[in-house]
């Protein structure tokens, strides 16, 4: 990397159900959904300007500089922090983009999480959360760093309890936007809400599903055969809006064994699923 100084991380996640049980006036979807945190992260780095200028100092692929989630959300903490510092930020990406990782979302957070100490604004997390939640429905989880229950359209959240477990994640070639699945006229928006209580007796027996993936799987025929092929070593699911579809296990070496196994023409990883943020929890 460029830049001097520490790396701050910014974890994947997974959504270990995603349920749609109903949409708001203004077209957002009601959801229920378990969301994991991964060690799989990207890395960050910050060096601080007196000027106020706030600057990505690498290119990333797709991704122009005025559009990244984490320049944005350096803009917007200054904006609203009133403070006169500025940075340069050094992002350098290993989540795959556009594939239900929470990527751009969990660079966001640590971007907020990171500036608001690195320019001793010192917002705190729950004004942090509400910064993150106008720039996407994943930020504020990635604030809150840790496992989720997470209802509405992704602002409400509680801690849940979810087993330790080493996760295959394949990476189908596929950019699979997350609008265009919402607005699918045949996505399923009435899923019959769940308690938490009920989470962790599915979790222990039951199939758990994500509403999003039938219309993901119809539409993108590599996620569909990215996910058969896992369903053939294990439960298999697509995480958020897709493309990406992970399966769980007991132990790494079962998690690598699985990996091992895929065809050529599938990319993918292990992943350990982790309790906390690398830059802690609420
Ligand atoms: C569905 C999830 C689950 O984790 O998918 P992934 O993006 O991770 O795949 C997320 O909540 C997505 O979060 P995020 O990707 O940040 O979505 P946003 O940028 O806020 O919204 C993109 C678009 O998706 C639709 N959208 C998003 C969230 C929601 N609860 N209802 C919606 O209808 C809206 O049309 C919105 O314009
Ligand atoms: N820092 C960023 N990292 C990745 N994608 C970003 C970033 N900033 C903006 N984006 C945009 O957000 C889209 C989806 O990003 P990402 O968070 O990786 O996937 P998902 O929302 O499916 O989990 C990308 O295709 C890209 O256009």
């Amino acid at each position: 990397m460029q830049l001097d100084g520490p790396d701050f991380l910014a974890p994947a996640k997974l959504n270990l159900f995603l349920h749609v049980i109903g949409r708001r006036a203004d077209g957002y979807h009601l959801l229920q959904s378990a969301f994991t945190l991964i060690d799989h992260a990207d890395r960050l780095r910050f060096r601080i300007r007196d000027d106020g200028a706030i600057h990505r100092v690498n290119a990333v692929a797709g991704v122009p500089e005025e559009e990244d989630l984490a320049i944005r959300a350096a803009r917007l903490l200054q904006a609203s922090s009133g403070t006169g510092l500025g940075a340069d930020i050094e992002l350098e990406k290993r989540i795959p983009m556009g594939g239900g990782l929470g990527g751009g979302s969990s660079d966001a957070a640590t971007v907020l999480l990171a500036l608001d100490r690195l320019w001793g604004t010192n917002l705190g997390r729950p004004r942090l959360r509400e910064l993150g939640a106008q720039l996407g429905a994943d930020i504020p989880f990635f604030i809150f760093g840790r496992a989720a229950w997470v209802e509405g359209v992704g602002d409400v959240l509680r801690p849940l309890e979810v087993p330790p477990r080493w996760y295959v994640v394949l990476v189908p070639p596929t950019l699979v936007p997350t609008p265009e699945i919402f607005r699918a006229p045949e996505l399923t928006r009435n899923t019959e809400a769940l308690k938490i209580e009920d989470f962790s007796a599915r979790l222990a027996g039951q199939k758990l599903r994500n509403d999003l993936q039938p219309v993901v799987l119809s539409r993108y025929p590599e996620v569909r055969r990215h996910l058969e092929w896992l369903a053939s070593q294990g439960e298999a699911r697509m995480t958020g809006s897709g493309g990406c579809v992970f399966a769980g296990y007991d132990s790494r070496e079962q998690a690598e064994r699985a990996l091992a196994a895929r065809p050529a023409s599938m990319q993918g990883f292990v992943a350990r699923g982790i309790e906390q943020h690398p830059l802690g929890a609420e």
